[in-house]
């Protein structure tokens, strides 16, 4: 049976949502939403990347994910195949870098075809007080998570026009116009992000091209943990642990987010069924910002 995402229970540790889990409920979409669409996503062999390339091959997209690390990719291709019973396709390709792009928008359109979704989901990210920013720092996410998300775009965009049905899915972060203290680069990269699916969306739909947002909550994958927090919990009475399980708690509906929850929204927006959907950023984060105050 194909399933998507299960909502953690309030009392699940940490260490049981490190990375996209087993699924438990039933998929929600048809298995053939998504059947002769071809789907890239960027940064597609870990975390919620992971399980958005799971979550569109559920739905029928052919799907080719694609990251810096060889060895990640080759890992994901076969617990993809595992989850799902179905191949995906992968090529290194480092999204700051234009000709591994461009290598990449021929390697898609060679194995699968033309590409109708763009999922741009890759990003870097580590704390950094803002008065210590070194401008390499600085360089090194903006050119990741807005460079890379520009130039992926636009060397698919002839690729998503052709199918008549293009959809651009960017990843940003929930509430990020109040800033992302301790992580302005990030915060400045996401925002951007926000605005170029505004404009992709004006002056692509004329050419049936859709762009959306989707900006989640904390959700504890092992890029967070290794990348923001440090090391992940080996156990549930870690303290890094306990902070998240507390942090839980001020989420209106009582857990942190999974992969499957972003990857869900990934396949509504991705598909006919939000044909009349475009320019919009959708905050997947359980209300936590409505716990922000006005
Ligand atoms: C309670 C729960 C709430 C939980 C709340 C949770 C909210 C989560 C919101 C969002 C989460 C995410 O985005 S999660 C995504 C996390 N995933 C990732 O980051 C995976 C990919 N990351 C990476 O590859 C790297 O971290 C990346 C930054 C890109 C490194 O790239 P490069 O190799 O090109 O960069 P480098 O040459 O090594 O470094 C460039 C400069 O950046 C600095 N730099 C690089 N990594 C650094 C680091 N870890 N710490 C400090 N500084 C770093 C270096 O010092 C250099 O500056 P100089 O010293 O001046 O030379
Ligand atoms: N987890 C969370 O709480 C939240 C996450 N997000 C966003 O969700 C997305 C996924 O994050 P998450 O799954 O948590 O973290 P991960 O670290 O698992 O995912 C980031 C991915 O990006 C890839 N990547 C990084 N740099 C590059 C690059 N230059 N070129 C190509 N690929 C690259 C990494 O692979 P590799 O190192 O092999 O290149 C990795 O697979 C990101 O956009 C993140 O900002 C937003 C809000 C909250």
């Amino acid at each position: 049976m194909t399933v998507v995402g299960t909502p953690a229970p309030a009392s699940a540790g940490p260490a049981e949502t490190l990375e996209p889990r087993a699924m438990t409920v039933p998929f929600p979409f048809s298995p053939s939403l998504l059947a002769e669409r071809v789907a890239v996503v960027t940064g597609g062999a870990t975390g919620i990347g992971l399980a958005i390339a799971c979550a569109l091959t559920e739905a029928g997209a052919s799907v080719v994910i694609t990251s810096r690390s060889a060895e990640r990719l080759t890992a994901a291709e076969m617990e993809v195949a595992r989850r799902t019973g179905r191949p995906v396709w992968s090529l290194p390709c480092d999204v700051r870098e234009e000709d591994d792009v461009a290598r990449l928008r021929d390697f898609v359109s060679a194995r699968c075809g033309a590409a109708a979704i763009v999922v741009n989901n890759a990003a870097a990210n580590f704390r950094m007080p803002a008065e210590k920013m070194t401008g390499r720092a600085m360089r090194a996410v903006l050119d990741t998570d807005l460079l890379g998300t520009y130039q992926v775009t636009r060397a698919f965009f002839d690729d998503l026009r052709s199918t008549g049905h293009g959809s651009v899915l960017s990843i940003g972060i929930a509430a990020v116009e109040r800033g992302f203290p301790g992580y302005s680069h990030a915060g400045a990269a996401k925002a951007a992000i926000a605005s170029l699916t505004a404009s992709w969306a004006s002056e692509w739909g004329p050419h049936g091209i859709r762009a959306n947002c989707i900006a989640p909550g904390p959700v504890p994958t092992k890029g967070v943990w290794e990348n923001m927090l440090g090391q992940p919990p080996s156990s549930a009475a870690d303290a890094g642990a306990q902070a998240f399980a507390q942090y839980a708690q001020a989420v209106p509906l009582r857990r942190l987010g999974t992969p499957q929850d972003v990857a869900a929204a990934v396949v509504f927006l991705s598909s006919d069924l939000a044909g009349w959907i475009t320019g919009v950023t959708l905050t997947v984060d359980g209300g936590l910002n409505l716990t922000l105050g006005p």
